[in-house]
């Protein structure tokens, strides 16, 4: 589901996010691998504040693989940590655990030091839409657990889901805006199915599309679809593609908008392979 964001939503968003973050030691932010910094919400070091984070990279499956070991990378270098994981296929699961907890440690030694009863770390899902926060929760369950029940003492109303003995999460993940601030972040969401096709132009998604296969995996664009370059007069590659492909109107002439479904459909199906679309930043030595 496409939630259209409002400035409402987005103040309604934060406040609920702002509430629960009382409650947890550490909060789980799930970002899409093929777009680690898109798919972020854009004031999420202001919402959270000082509350301990991982992040999680998931639908790594459709990713880059090298560029996800970088994008890891580039959050290490922030002092945040980042797992890969795959909560479709419940992949990199357990390290969410021996990650929380390491990030906690020193927090919970305090607390043991001071004859604190040990008790299991509490902590809460937050992402844009689309991104995997249900699926990661229900394989959670599957995967590990036990029960779902309320935490005495911390809200009656609030559910709390046991991830073996040492993780709980509260039920309801926290869903936040993405960023949205550029055309290009605007194409990125779309090609990864985290905004729906009809707020932007099908066909200025599929060029962008065409454009980022050309400059940064020509291989997989020829072939998929035969070509090596996509030349300024980008109709060319559509009346090809569209031709191989058979998107065609009753006179026989190419459909474009179909073509432009055509492409998108494949990138979004993984057709032409994991794709990373968000650029890592390397950082420059001076
Ligand atoms: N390939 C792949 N697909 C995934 C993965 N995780 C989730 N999905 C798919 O992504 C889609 C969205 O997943 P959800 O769990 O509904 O995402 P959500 O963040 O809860 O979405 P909202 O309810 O809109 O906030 C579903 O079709 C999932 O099957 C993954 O690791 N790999």
């Amino acid at each position: 589901m496409t939630i259209q964001w409002f400035p409402g939503h987005m103040a309604k968003a934060r406040r609920q996010v702002t509430e629960k973050l009382k409650l947890v030691d550490i909060v789980i932010e799930l970002v899409d691998a093929r777009i680690p910094l898109s798919s972020r919400n854009p004031m999420i070091e202001e919402i959270i504040g000082e509350k301990p984070r991982l992040v999680l990279l998931n639908k790594a499956d459709m990713a880059d693989p090298a560029k996800t070991k970088q994008w890891i990378h580039y959050f290490e270098e922030q002092g945040i940590m980042a797992l890969a994981v795959n909560a479709q296929a419940g992949k990199g699961l357990q390290a969410i655990v021996s990650g929380a907890k390491e990030i906690l440690k020193a927090k919970f030694d305090r607390m043991k030091s001071r004859g604190m009863r040990p008790r299991a770390i509490r902590a809460m899902i937050v992402g844009i839409p689309n991104v995997g926060k249900s699926t990661l929760i229900n394989r959670l369950v599957k995967k590990n657990i036990a029960k779902t029940g309320n935490t005495p003492g911390v809200t009656k109303a609030q559910q709390w889901i046991k991830v073996g003995k040492e993780l709980e999460l509260l039920d309801t993940p926290g869903i936040l805006w993405p960023k949205f601030e550029d055309q290009e972040v605007g194409y990125k969401l779309a090609l990864t199915g985290a905004i729906k096709d009809t707020i932007l132009n099908l066909q200025d998604i599929a060029v962008y599309a065409l454009r980022f296969l050309e400059a940064t995996y020509p291989d997989r664009l020829e072939s998929r679809y035969g070509i090596k370059e996509i030349p300024e007069d980008v109709v060319e590659s559509f009346n090809h593609i569209g031709a191989r492909r058979g998107c065609l109107m009753a006179g026989g002439e190419i459909n474009y908008d179909k073509t432009a479904e055509v492409i998108v459909r494949d990138i979004r199906n993984v057709q032409l392979g994991p794709i990373t679309f968000d650029r890592v930043e390397v950082k420059v030595e001076d």
